[in-house]
Order: structure tokens, then sequence, then C-alpha cells
């Protein structure tokens, strides 16, 4: 038999090649996808989100995808510096940041030769993400890529110690913190639970309960885009911000309650960007995040430094490995009713 052979189709074949990083998926799409218009790369989100979403939906549904997929379409930047730009896309639209898919598209730029003349014993891809420049570094020794670290945008303690009422939950106490997206953090005791070891689907219900509370009660901003300005999701954390050798563990439910497997690049940004707001870690000094969900690690430090807008920040490296799982070709049926994808919650 002749493999691949592609089935009988209808429309565009899309090809992808599948990723991930500590456990999170990421499907790098490769080839499929019309021009996405817009002169910048915020602007290319609203594109995709107005008028391409349909196809978001094919590659990240069931059957081909899952509740839980996540994937990363490339396309063009408008800052010379940048290597590559990449539009983010979950189970309810577009991510401004996503740390786990830099950490594989940093090994994926060298691998499939949009780097051309990478050096070891690390090469720097800058990756133009929705909410800015990050920089990426990628272990590359004889040939072979490996660890990726990166330095993301500013981040930044947005506000601290503000209370909301949860329904079920009564009033509660939350942090509000950016790393290339907004998060809510609280401690899963107050809720009885405990992130590495509570059923996910209680994690879920309790994460959601604070986000959909931050999102009606508290106004957010975001002094470079107001395209920036939303609540990305929830982290439960096990509470242990002090510094510490030992890693602490979290879990972060964003978008339509999608659950991270790994413990979130841009989560890790912006915890590290509270702790260092509170005076818990200083700068260089590296500590260690585990997701509550796989156990995978990142590592994360404060590395410099700066603002943004109105708001002390700080560029926080973040580091992690990625794994290739396979590639795929998806086609699809006019007479499938079920070819533009559906989810099961
Ligand atoms: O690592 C990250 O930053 C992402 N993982 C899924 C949710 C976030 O976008």
């Amino acid at each position: 038999m002749d493999f691949p052979k592609l089935p009988p189709h209808d429309g565009p074949v899309l090809s992808v090649v599948d990723m991930h990083t500590g456990g999170e998926p990421l499907r790098v799409i490769v080839s499929g996808y019309p021009t996405v218009s817009g002169d910048t790369v915020l602007a290319k989100r609203r594109y995709v989100r107005d008028h391409l979403d349909h196809l978001r939906k094919v590659l990240m549904f069931e059957p081909r995808g899952h509740y839980d997929m996540y994937g990363a379409l490339l396309v063009e930047s408008e800052i010379p510096e940048a290597d590559l730009g990449v539009l983010f896309m979950h189970n309810e639209g577009y991510s401004t940041m996503c740390g786990h898919a830099v950490i594989a598209l940093g090994r994926f730029a060298i691998d499939y030769g949009l780097v051309k003349t990478p050096s070891s014993p690390e090469t720097q891809i800058n990756i133009h993400c929705p909410c800015g420049l990050v920089k990426a570094f990628v272990e590359y020794n004889y040939g072979k890529t490996g660890a990726v670290r990166f330095h993301s945008v500013p981040a930044f303690a947005f506000a601290t110690d503000v209370k909301v009422t949860v329904p079920g939950y009564g009033e509660i106490t939350v942090d509000i913190s950016y790393g290339g997206a907004l998060y809510a953090f609280v401690n899963a005791e107050i809720f009885g639970l405990d992130v590495n070891k509570s059923r996910t689907r209680d994690l879920v219900d309790a994460a959601t309960a604070v986000t959909n509370a931050v999102k009606s009660q508290v106004k957010l901003h975001h002094p470079v885009s107001e395209d920036l300005a939303f609540l990305y999701g929830t982290i439960l954390t096990d509470g242990k911000d002090d510094f510490s050798d030992e890693p602490t563990a979290n879990v972060c439910v964003f978008a339509d309650a999608q659950v991270d497997r790994s413990p979130t690049g841009s989560g890790v940004t912006a915890r590290i960007a509270l702790q260092y707001h509170k005076g818990l870690i200083q700068l260089h000094k590296t500590r260690s995040f585990r997701s509550g969900t796989t156990g995978t690690i990142f590592t994360g430090k404060a590395v410099q430094e700066t603002t943004c807008g109105e708001f002390s920040a700080v560029v926080v490296e973040v580091a992690g490995h990625a794994y290739y799982s396979g590639v795929a070709s998806f086609t699809l049926e006019n007479e499938d009713a079920l070819k533009n994808g559906f989810l099961l919650r």
C-alpha cells in the first residue's frame, strides 16, 4: 500500500507538525491556511478571529483535535528583527502569548529550516507573538536541537489582593499578573483543593469560577494595547511563593476551561513578576515550577528590571523542553455533518 496517501477529500489539506512541551500539545500548522491579512501580528490575530475561525475549529476540535488542543499558525511579522511571527489558538479563540509554544517553536524553527544558519551551543530565534517580540534561545549541538529558554515581554503585577465574590465560595482575594497574557492567581487551598492531588475537574470548576468572577468584577487594562487587556485564565497554586530550591506547583485553566498540561510559560512569567513585586525572589534567582497535572517542570527567573507603561516590570526567562510527536495532513469531506469539528464537555 502506498502510504501516506491522501483519502478522498474536498477543499484544502491542512498539514501540521505535532509537538508537546511538558505534556501540553502544540499543533504547528505548516500548510493549507489561506493568506492571513493584516499589517501587524495583532491585526492578523483579529483577521483570523473574524474571517478564518472555522479552520481553528477544524484543527483544534474533535475529531482531529480535542477539548484541550493548542495550535500555532506561523505568519509574517512586521518587525524586522523577528525570525517569524505566530498566532496562537485554543478551544475558545486566539491567545496573545504562549510560553509552551515558544519553547516548541524554537526547536521547530531550526529543525524545519526557518533559520538558515543555526549556531552552537545556542541559537537565538526572535518570535513575534501577539503580545510582542519574544527571544528564544535554543540549545543546538552537533546538528541537534535541545532545551529552550526564552525572554518574554515585560511582565508585571497588575493588581494584588483584589477582592472578588465567587458564587458558591463567597469573597476571595486574588492577585492579577501579566506575562504576555493576564492571569488571576489564587492558592487552591482556599477551595479545599490540592493542585497536585485533586481531581482535574474540581480544579477546573474552581478556577473557572474565579475567572468568571474576575472578568465580571475587575476592569483590566494594558498600557500597550487594549487587545492585551483581557483575563486569559486562572492559575491555582500550592501557595509556595516564598523562595525555595524546591519546585512550586500550579495548574493553569485558561480560555474556555482548558487545562494546561505544562507549568505554563506565560503563567510562570506572570507568577515570577508577582513574586518579584512582593519581594519574594531576587533578580537571577532560578525557581522551578511544576505542573500539577503532569509533574513536568519549567524553570524561571527574573533577569532584568524594566517598565511597561505605568507599571514596574521585569523581563523573565523561562526554560523547558519540547518534543515532536508526529506529523499529519488533515482533510474533510463535504457530506460529513461533523466536518467542521465539535467539542464534548
Ligand atoms: O505556556 C503557556 O504560556 C501556554 N500554555 C497553554 C496556555 C498558555 O498560553
